[in-house]
């Protein structure tokens, strides 16, 4: 007897096992049939019941973006599917790198996500510190979307809450920064959705999930992937890099030889707009140094 397929959302996975959520918001236990590609968090899946609470993966839908990391033989593991945007967080504390900030943006220009930069604990800025943030973001202010939040005070949420309506976001930031405070602020009955999970799937520990999908109140999703590096440089060329700086990109056609790495002085277009004051020294300088940590072959 054949059983129906169902659609489903993967909201969870844990080790060998990933939770998909049905249209009712009902959630099953389910694996996957070996020849589907390993499922993620959010992707969109078309899946059989097997047991109450139970099922099997049969099928993974195309997957509008991926998200993944390298995992045991240097094999890409899938973290996240289906993100519209990255929510790259950063703080006045711990102190800000903006070498890591421009390693997330660049991962997020070459896999069609949309970065936003979200600066949190504004409390604790004093003049000093708010003449520095501004000095310092001032490159980014003139590419991206930079939003400032306190998970503390509450400003500047409802501005967050509305860049996240109806759009699949994730948090991206160096431990500390306040990810968890502002999801917390978000997603208010967060703990409610792990215990039903746990219910669900009448296992107690389920803590060591790898990635999380939540719904947010007013309509969209957000996933949280504790612990996870999904932005490192794997995977990424010196051409990809020189994309992942967007404001590169109308001088690259310009230079001279078509594989320029934009080190050289000669015939470099990017380097002249360096020059000229077009593009951002400070910018250029993380350039060159996330340059030298490409593998030599790219
Ligand atoms: N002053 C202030 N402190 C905050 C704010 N948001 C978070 N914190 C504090 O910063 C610390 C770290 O916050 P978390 O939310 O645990 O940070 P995280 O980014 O999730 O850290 P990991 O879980 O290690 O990745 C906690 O002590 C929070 O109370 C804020 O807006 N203002
Ligand atoms: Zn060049």
């Amino acid at each position: 007897m054949s059983v129906p397929l169902r659609s489903g959302l993967v909201v969870a996975h844990y080790g060998r096992g990933w939770a998909v959520e049905d249209e009712q918001g009902d959630i099953f236990l389910c694996h996957a049939l070996r020849r589907v590609p390993v499922p993620c968090v959010g992707d969109r899946v078309r899946w059989e019941q097997t047991d109450p609470g139970h099922g099997r993966i049969v099928e993974v839908l195309p997957r509008k973006t991926l998200l993944t990391r390298p995992g045991r033989g240097g094999r890409l593991r899938p973290v996240a599917a289906n993100l519209d945007q990255v929510l790259i967080v950063i703080a006045p504390e711990p102190p800000y790198d903006l070498l890591l900030v421009d390693q997330y943006l660049v991962v997020c220009e070459n896999h069609d996500l949309t970065p936003l930069i979200v600066v949190n604990k504004i409390d604790l800025l004093d003049p000093a510190r708010r003449q520095r943030l501004n000095d310092d973001l001032a490159p980014y202010r003139a590419l991206y979307p930079v939003l400032e939040v306190s998970a503390k005070t509450g400003l500047g949420i409802t501005a967050l809450r509305d860049a996240l309506k109806d759009k699949a976001s994730m948090f991206a930031g160096q431990s500390g920064v306040g990810k968890s405070s502002l999801l917390r602020t978000l997603i208010p009955d967060r703990d409610v959705r792990i215990g039903e999970l746990s219910a669900t799937t009448r296992r107690g520990r389920h803590t060591t999930t790898t990635a999380m999908l939540f719904h947010l109140p007013e309509g969209g999703i957000l996933i949280d992937t504790p612990g996870v590096a999904v932005f490192g440089l794997a995977g990424i060329d010196f051409r990809q890099l020189a994309h992942g700086y967007r404001e590169f990109r109308p001088y690259i056609p310009r230079c001279r030889f078509n594989d320029c790495r934009h080190v050289d002085d000669l015939g470099c277009a990017v380097r002249k707009a360096v020059e000229q004051g077009e593009i951002s020294q400070a910018r250029y300088r993380r350039y060159l140094k996330l340059l030298g940590k490409l593998p030599e072959i790219s």
